[in-house]
């Protein structure tokens, strides 16, 4: 171990070495399910999120200490004029985390969800991706090594959002690396981007993935040479989720993109995600497909930070509520299917 952490190559290790499902928790949750006052099948996806629960848990599907962490970053790449707003508003939307006045705040209050804010120096942006890495491979890993450490005050529902200007760009040019296809595919407005923001926008993301071009077929390049330090946080907090067995729920565009590498290098390193919200940013569901996901909701919310997938912790949570909590047939005296 460095001081910063595991060095960048024991995450290419940690990758290939995940942990699978449990099968024999999967095994009990649905044999209870075949049992509760309900016909068959009846609660549709929120059976299926159930056996998740049980399957990535190992234990009977329960949710009791839900968590939404929001890691933030601040990006080089915005000195071209890609977005409406200031890079100043990362920090400026950390406070108001701090102070309870974003969406976010009202979500977890509505759902009785933890939440933890991560900034990652927002003083020191990464490296301008059109013409240099984001990250050294020294801090792309202290960050992923960082990004670890949300799930350390014990949860058992990760819910990942993000904050930091630019990162819509950052993650349309992540998906254009891992992906291909035009940058007009990947680039969508984000915060606002329209005509001239816009055209700057598609622009820089097909330049950067030119200039990193030789480099790209390495997932782990993708992330440190076109991620940020939120994504790269993201990252780090997906896989220890998977080891520590915590179910996780992504959120929006960004939150995919940063998922999207991990998966890039292992295809079954997402098995443990699910996708809390299709955005409407346009290339979500795209990406979403490329991940072979299904949203659980699609609310044409576009906002980040977590929104989407704490929202959907709600019906994770009602999930696993009525997996524990209804009676079976034989304990409500309720007559099951005579055949
Ligand atoms: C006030 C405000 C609150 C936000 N909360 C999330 N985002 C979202 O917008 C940013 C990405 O969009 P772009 O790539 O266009 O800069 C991220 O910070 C994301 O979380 C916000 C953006 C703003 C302005
Ligand atoms: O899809 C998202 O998560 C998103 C969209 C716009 C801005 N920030 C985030």
């Amino acid at each position: 171990m460095s001081v910063t952490g595991l060095p960048f190559d024991d995450f290419r290790v940690l990758l290939q070495n995940l942990p699978g499902p449990d099968a024999r928790a999967l095994v009990a949750a649905r044999e209870r399910d075949a049992q509760l006052t309900k016909p068959a099948g009846s609660l549709g996806r929120l059976e299926e999120i159930a056996f998740w629960l049980a399957a990535w848990t190992g234990r009977a599907p329960a949710v009791n200490r839900p968590l939404v962490a929001i890691f933030a970053g601040n990006h080089g790449v915005t000195r071209h004029g890609i977005t409406p707003y200031p890079s100043s508003v990362t920090q400026q939307m950390v406070e108001n985390f701090a102070a309870g006045g974003a969406a976010i705040n009202q979500i977890c209050v509505t759902h009785d969800l933890g939440l933890k804010i991560f900034d990652l120096a927002l003083d020191y942006p990464t490296g301008d991706i059109a013409t240099e890495a984001a990250l050294s491979e020294r801090d792309c890993a202290a960050t992923m090594a960082f990004g670890m450490e949300a799930i350390a005050g014990g949860t058992d529902l990760l819910c990942i959002g993000e904050m930091g200007i630019g990162n819509t760009t950052v993650a349309a040019a992540i998906n254009l690396a891992l992906y291909g296809g035009d940058a007009e595919d990947w680039v969508g407005p984000g915060t606002g981007s329209h005509g001239e923001l816009l055209a700057r926008k598609v622009a820089v993301v097909k330049q950067a993935v030119e200039f990193h071009r030789d480099h790209l077929s390495d997932p782990l390049e993708v992330l440190r040479r076109l991620g940020g330090r939120e994504i790269a946080a993201i990252a780090g907090a997906i896989l220890a989720a998977r080891v520590e067995k915590i179910p996780v729920l992504l959120d929006g565009y960004v939150v995919t993109a940063a998922a999207s590498i991990l998966k890039s290098a292992n295809p079954s390193a997402l098995d443990h995600c699910l996708v809390g919200h299709v955005s409407g940013e346009p290339g979500h569901l795209r990406a979403i497909e490329k991940l072979g996901k299904t949203p659980l909701l699609a609310l044409g919310m576009r906002l980040g930070e977590g929104t989407g997938a704490a929202l959907a912790a709600g019906i994770v949570k009602a999930a696993a509520a009525c997996h524990s909590g209804m009676a079976t047939f034989e304990q409500a005296g309720v007559s099951n299917k005579s055949n």
